[in-house]
């Protein structure tokens, strides 16, 4: 019968039977899904695929998928060979949908790509939160644990590091995330705090949990009670008729990560505390008592112990939270980092834009030679911007933007040539001279400004304001 069957066929109708196939079987599916070749091609698009797009099956076929929506990215999925699961897309008419984006192997070469749309409609439930959403169609579905949608993106291996101090740093992550306690991770903005967030939670027992993160600085002071500890129907004047989940609740059982704590609304840090003292949260309008498992992971780039002092924030909870403590140090500090950091972010611009660009030794000189107080956020927007706007393979001064090369000394180009200009005044040369000597001194101390001070003999005020007449610190 099989065989009959089989010797029917013509081979070269294999493929488009299995089209057909495929097609009608995922018809009967609620969930959008598409295949794509690897040309980026629509070979397959189901109903409930069309049906969010609002387009017929002949608008598709055999179009490149960023033509129908240019903002999908399982083209380029389909290039790196990177899947990209439970990722929150927004469309191009402002839809936004949790996505997953996987591409397709035979024999170790793409054939193409699969996307699914997991949750969609997100934004058009106004009045029901995403994470309400859900949570509710995880309940109806079965379809995931909580865990799997809200997962931590880094691990440890995507810290990347040679300096001394950036290793003992991470050594020191990685024992913390053997245990269980609350972990305050501190350092300037951008030195990858969140980075190590991720990392904890990724190789702590709690990985298979979920990871949230929620941004303190960046939820309005009046909906933080609300988006933090949720509440029960009916639990005010223009609360949602279901009640909402709240990120403690949506936690559970995994990590959740409170960045920019220092800004966490005063008023609200009592009943913080007792969430972290007691792991029991009561939403507003509810007498029922949830008990929570959660581990808290804060991070903050503003000093708290002076908070503390200045009693912006409650000293009990400080020290709740700083059970253990992490400085990440800054990228002054360990510039050993600065040409591996370099070459990892033009291997990805390599790698998801084809663009290919050579920094040189000397122009990493001169990057060194910055002092970074954007840390690695700036120094990776600084090589994406160099990598797009060099006009040619190998990346040359004039590509460095000007803030960069005038905060830099001006080094003599030779020994022998003067490079004090015989119109200067006293005054000016004696600057210039300054100048030179502090940068000089600063490189040798690794950008530290109290070593630098002190080798200069000068109080550390001192030195931060000449650094700042000479534009290198933020005013
Ligand atoms: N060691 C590192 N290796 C690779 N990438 C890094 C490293 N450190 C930071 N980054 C990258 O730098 C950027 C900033 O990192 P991250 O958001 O973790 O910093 P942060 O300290 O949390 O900043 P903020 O205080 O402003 O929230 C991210 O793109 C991150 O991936």
């Amino acid at each position: 019968m099989k065989n009959s069957f089989m010797n029917s066929i013509n081979p070269s109708e294999i493929a488009d039977i299995f089209v057909s196939m495929t097609t009608l079987l995922f018809d009967q599916l609620p969930i959008p899904i598409n295949f794509l070749d690897a040309d980026g091609r629509v070979i397959i698009m189901n109903q409930a695929f069309l049906d969010f797009l609002n387009l017929e099956l002949k608008d598709v076929m055999g179009k490149h998928l960023s033509e129908i929506d240019p903002t999908v990215r399982l083209p380029i999925v389909i290039k790196t060979g990177r899947a990209e699961i439970s990722q929150k897309h927004r469309f191009h008419d402002g839809r936004e949908a949790i996505v997953h984006r996987i591409p397709l192997f035979y024999k170790d070469v793409i054939v193409g790509g699969v996307g699914i749309i997991l949750f969609d409609n997100l934004s058009y439930l106004h009045d029901l939160t995403m994470e309400n959403h859900l949570f509710k169609a995880l309940k109806v579905n079965k379809l995931n644990k909580v865990g799997d949608i809200y997962k931590a993106k880094y691990s440890f291996n995507d810290i990347l590091t040679n300096s001394p101090l950036g290793k003992e740093c991470i050594e020191r992550a990685k024992a913390y995330s053997n245990t269980d306690f609350p972990v305050l991770i501190t350092g300037e903005s951008g030195v990858g705090k969140e980075l190590l967030a991720h990392s904890i939670h990724n190789s702590s027992n709690r990985k298979n949990g979920p990871f949230i993160r929620v941004n303190c600085a960046a939820i309005p002071e009046a909906l933080i009670e609300s988006e933090l500890f949720g509440y029960d129907k009916g639990a005010f004047t223009g609360a949602h008729k279901e009640g909402k989940i709240g990120k403690f609740q949506l936690a559970n059982g995994g990590t959740i990560f409170l960045d920019e704590i220092g800004d966490f609304p005063f008023n609200l840090q009592a009943k913080l505390l007792r969430i972290l003292q007691e792991k029991e949260l009561e939403r507003v309008g509810s007498n029922e008592i949830l008990q929570l498992d959660i581990r808290v992971i804060a991070a903050s780039n503003s000093n708290l112990e002076e908070k503390v002092l200045e009693n912006k924030f409650r000293s009990d909870l400080f020290y709740r939270l700083n059970v253990l403590n992490l400085k990440v140090p800054s990228l002054r500090d360990r510039k050993e980092d600065i040409p591996l950091l370099i070459n990892h972010f033009i291997t990805s611009m390599y790698q998801d834009f084809n663009i290919f660009k050579v920094f040189t030794e000397d122009i990493i000189h001169l990057l060194k030679a910055y002092p970074w107080p954007g840390n690695v956020r700036e120094l990776k927007n600084i090589v994406e911007r160099i990598a797009v706007n060099a006009p040619d393979e190998m990346v040359r001064k004039e590509d460095i933007p000007d803030y960069i090369l005038k905060s830099l000394p001006e080094a003599p180009s030779d020994k022998n040539h003067c490079w004090i200009s015989e119109e200067a005044t006293l005054k000016e040369t004696l600057l210039e001279v300054e100048k030179i000597l502090i940068m000089k001194t600063l490189e040798k101390h690794g950008f530290n400004k109290a070593q630098t001070a002190k080798a200069l003999g000068i109080p550390r005020m001192s030195l931060y304001r000449k650094l700042k007449g000479f534009g290198i610190e933020k005013s």
